[in-house]
């Protein structure tokens, strides 16, 4: 299912430009390769990253379109907006008032005087950054979650539409679920909301550090070592950045094995002596000295390799945690002390300047770095951009069954006498599958007969059913419906024309009612018709006894929190004191007959239910008894059996004796056409169905 069932990445060792190789003791370790550096795309070169943010151009400006279509969203971007440039200039604000502290400490020096009113001034100013800074934070935080609810319910709802309009065979192909799975973001963030983000913070970012080293430039400039101090504190939080980087920054994909014949060996001897269900064995057989020398021989082959991969891959982690550039950070960070020391020691009265200036070095370089580059923060800027391209190109996945034109039928009258289907040297074998499902397949239905396929297990019933309804295309042949070749019609005219009960029918998770109406989505509020086909199907009576009627959920897609880890401490909650009367209420599910009959009325709503203004003109039912009591089944058929004559029926089926009697053609079918005719024909025949025959129906009548 697409956006649930996220598929496996399998890494592909060969592919050494995406994965890096490292032997580790025994094992071999591959990791992603990834590109530590904020501004390309882990595993892109430069020219590939532009290249690649070029390409996403058009849907970018398609994506800012869209978002600010979406209500509220001008004022919200606005407000984010506004609140991140504000963020952005205040580090250099509050950076600007230390500096007048600084000037002030100097005058102090100089002259022994404390200006009060400018340093009340300073330190009032200084708190109102702190407060703001604050505020605004919690304002962002604020305005980013409402904007990325509403962007994600926007983009969910496309994806939705996109995903619906998906055929079988496409919605099958891997490549295409994975497409689907990358854009339903897991973090719970939008893929466009991140686009945003990240763009207004790079740009707030670039303010932020221009404005912090101006004001940098403009205090220090003037003191004594100024110039250098300003170049050490700037460069400081790069050098941080970098190891804080490295240190926590790990390929999220990565996977070990060891094929060393000694180290699986060991293991084995091992799993030999350590399990109950071996000891037995180990015991009568005197194994036990045999095992220990076995293991020692192997143990000692292998060496100081033999660790366990957790512990010599926590031996790796920690090596490439080591860098010379972090030895570099540390001297770095000790070098304005250092300095500003050597200042004291030359002149001691500039102590208090000398605090005052490392004060300040270090509360810059702190804001650079941790206001600005996030080093938790390991999706590039050029990442979050070319992700909107992915986002966008699902609305291009193209349907691999190709609708046709012509409308169908031509004229609707027609379909009041059936529709004729014909099958010309038709062969078909699913996707990725090698061996055929159906290999030169020929026979014609005439409109308004009644048609029973049948064949043993595997032998390509249901498959006819479903290159009839084109769920797929045959690879050879063609199939003609009224005596048109079936891909040259319109598919949803086709599909409106044809009601198909599968063998492996489902139900929503959805109410009953809606579970029936979904047949026919016209009628989807008319309950006395919804009604109707339950009644037809023998479906009212158990529905009337459930506890919400057709109210009823058989499977809910309620969410339950309080069954949550992160909510611990909540609790389910109990609706059961509640009248359930016309409210919702779910069940714990309903027999395999019941199911089936729910199912038969979904056919039911679609065929029968409109009368007169039913554009069905064929029903295909694939093993619609398999579930039911003979009584039931009886009934079942009788009613469908009204039809012929109106409607072409086309049945498979295991079941010879009730259906096959009346059927006007039978296909006895194994891969190929095996035997065609009707029942009194087949039996004279004596052939596979006589044989089927005898074994089974003269048992069932
Ligand atoms: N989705 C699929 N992918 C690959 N092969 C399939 C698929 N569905 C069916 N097949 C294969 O196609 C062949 C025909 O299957 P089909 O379902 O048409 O048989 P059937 O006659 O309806 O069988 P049954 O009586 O068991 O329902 C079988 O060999 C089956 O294994």
């Amino acid at each position: 299912m697409i956006g649930k069932e996220t598929p496996v990445i399998k890494i592909d060792p060969r592919d050494t430009s995406r994965y890096k190789h490292t032997r580790i003791g025994v094992w071999d370790l591959y990791e992603e390769r990834l590109t530590e550096y904020w501004p390309y795309i882990p595993g892109s070169s430069i020219r590939e990253t532009c290249g690649q943010i070029m390409e996403s151009m058009p849907h970018i400006v398609q994506m800012l379109r869209d978002v600010l279509s979406i209500r509220r969203s001008w004022l919200l971007l606005s407000a984010f907006f506004v609140v991140e440039v504000l963020s952005s200039l205040i580090p250099a604000i509050s950076l600007w008032y230390f500096g007048q502290l600084l000037r002030l400490v100097e005058t102090a020096m100089e002259t022994h005087t404390v200006n009060t009113t400018i340093l009340i001034y300073v330190a009032v100013a200084h708190l109102t950054c702190k407060v703001t800074t604050r505020l605004l934070h919690y304002a962002r935080s604020n305005v980013a979650v409402l904007m990325n609810i509403s962007i994600k319910q926007f983009y969910a709802e496309r994806v939705l539409h996109e995903a619906a309009r998906l055929d079988l065979p496409t919605y099958e192909d891997l490549d295409i679920q994975r497409q689907f799975a990358s854009v339903l973001s897991s973090s719970g963030r939008s893929i466009a909301w991140n686009a945003i983000d990240a763009s207004i913070n790079f740009a707030t970012t670039v303010i932020s550090v221009v404005f912090q080293l101006s004001v940098l430039f403009t205090v220090l400039r003037e003191q004594q070592d100024g110039f250098l101090l300003m170049i050490i504190g700037s460069s400081q939080p790069i050098f941080e950045w970098y190891s804080t980087r490295k240190a926590i920054f790990r390929p999220s994909v990565w996977g070990a094995n060891t094929t060393n014949k000694d180290y699986i060996r060991m293991k084995g001897l091992k799993g030999l002596c350590d399990y109950l269900s071996h000891r037995k064995e180990l015991v009568a057989g005197n194994l036990g000295q045999y095992i220990t020398k076995q293991y020692h021989d192997s143990a000692q082959s292998i060496g100081d390799d033999a660790g366990s991969f957790l512990e010599l891959h926590s031996l790796h982690v920690m090596k490439k945690r080591w860098s010379f550039v972090s030895i570099l950070y540390e001297i770095m960070r000790e070098l304005p002390q250092i300095i500003l020391i050597l200042r004291v020691i030359q002149k001691p009265m500039t102590v208090p300047l000398a605090l005052a200036s490392l004060f300040l070095i270090e509360h810059t370089s702190r804001s650079l770095i941790f206001d600005n580059f996030s080093p938790y923060d390991h999706h590039s800027l050029a990442a979050h951009l070319a992700d909107v391209r992915v986002l966008y190109e699902i609305k291009n996945v193209e349907n691999k069954v190709i609708d046709g034109r012509e409308p169908f039928p031509e004229n609707k009258q027609s379909l009041r006498s059936g529709i004729s289907v014909e099958f010309r040297n038709v062969s078909f074998r699913y996707p990725g599958a090698e061996k055929y499902a159906l290999r030169d397949v020929s026979f014609k239905i005439g409109a308004g007969q009644l048609c029973v396929i049948v064949g043993t297990n595997g032998s390509g019933k249901s498959t006819i059913l479903k290159l009839v309804s084109r769920i797929y295309d045959p690879i050879e042949g063609t199939i003609l419906i009224d005596n048109r070749d079936i891909k040259t019609l319109k598919l949803a005219d086709l599909r409106d024309a044809m009601s198909i009960l599968f063998q492996d029918y489902t139900h929503f998770p959805l109410s009953i009612h809606e579970n029936i109406a979904l047949g026919n989505p016209k009628l989807a509020d008319d309950f006395d018709k919804v009604r109707e086909a339950a009644r037809l199907a023998s479906a009212e009576e158990f529905i009337d006894d459930l506890p919400g009627r057709f109210n009823t959920y058989i499977t809910s897609s309620e969410e339950d929190h309080a069954k949550e880890p992160i909510f611990c401490g909540g609790r389910p909650i109990d609706y059961s004191t509640h009248s359930t009367e016309g409210s919702h209420v779910t069940i714990s599910g309903l027999s395999g007959g019941q199911m089936q009959r729910l199912a038969v009325s979904r056919t039911f709503m679609r065929s029968f239910v409109s009368g007169s203004d039913s554009s069905v003109g064929m029903m295909l039912f694939d093993e619609p008894s398999a579930s039911l009591d003979p009584r039931a089944e009886h009934d079942l058929f009788d009613t469908l059996r009204r039809w012929r004559g109106e409607k072409t029926l086309i049945f498979s089926t295991h079941r010879f004796g009730n259906l096959t009697r009346h059927a006007d053609l039978i296909l006895y079918i194994d891969e190929s056409i095996q035997e065609e005719g009707t029942h009194d024909e087949l039996l004279k025949k004596g052939g596979s169905y006589a044989t089927n025959w005898n074994l089974q129906a003269r048992d069932y009548i």
